[in-house]
């Protein structure tokens, strides 16, 4: 089985930055959300990206962006992909994709095995899905260490690539990807000691965790 690639999600620092890619971790994430505990401004996001370079790819994480927060984002963080985590139809998807020439991974929300299949309806506009729980209402639409039932992904087959986020965790990712065979996981609080705040022992451990897997 190829290795599984990991995203940490939410980086705000330059020390978890550094640990990120200390632990091979292939992508981090940058969140251009201003309600998440996680975002960054334009400036912090130069810092962070020139400071990661070419080792470890930057995505950029937006929620029903308009063009000029994408443009801003792209810019800033030398972004290789952009995440949407919204309401984003597949028409837009396909509208950022083109406007800006970056791949675009579309998250889906997931409680029931309808939302898995609503995914094929990107097929064409997105590079990658990934799968993240569903939030509460009025809550934020991710990074909130929520887990979905994993077996609604057993052997699914995918148009194209995808990943697994919600709720993963040093210690249960070992399990999520046995449960699913996922290509790629996502983490975010779950390497945190708090909201925001990455722990740098949990980097380490959540990227051992899946090279053991
Ligand atoms: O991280 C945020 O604050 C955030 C805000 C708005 C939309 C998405 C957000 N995060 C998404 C992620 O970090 C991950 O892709 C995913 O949801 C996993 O989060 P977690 O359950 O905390 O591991």
């Amino acid at each position: 089985m190829p290795s599984v690639q990991i995203k940490i999600c939410g980086l705000t620092t330059r020390e978890a930055l550094d640990a990120a890619i200390a632990a091979r971790a292939d992508y981090c994430g940058f969140v251009f959300y201003p309600p998440s505990p996680r975002t960054l401004t334009p400036v912090a996001a130069r810092d962070l990206a020139d400071r990661a370079g070419a080792r470890i790819g930057k995505v950029g994480l937006f929620v029903d962006p308009d063009d000029a927060l994408l443009a801003q984002g792209v810019e800033a963080g030398s972004l290789d992909a952009i995440q949407l985590h919204g309401r984003e139809t597949p028409a837009r998807a396909a509208e950022v994709r083109a406007r800006f020439g970056l791949p675009v991974w579309k998250a889906i929300p997931v409680t029931a095995a309808a939302d898995i299949e609503r995914a094929a309806e990107y097929r064409e506009a997105a590079d990658l899905i990934l799968f993240d729980a569903r939030t509460p209402k009025g809550a934020l639409p991710g990074g909130m260490g929520l887990k979905f039932d994993w077996s609604l992904l057993a052997g699914y087959d995918s148009p194209i690539p995808w990943g697994l986020a919600g709720g993963l965790t040093p210690h249960n990712v070992c399990e999520a990807i046995r449960a699913t065979r996922a290509p790629l996981v996502d983490t975010s609080s779950g390497v945190e000691s708090a909201p925001g705040e990455k722990d740098i022992g949990k980097i380490a451990a959540f990227c051992a965790a899946v090279r053991s897997a």
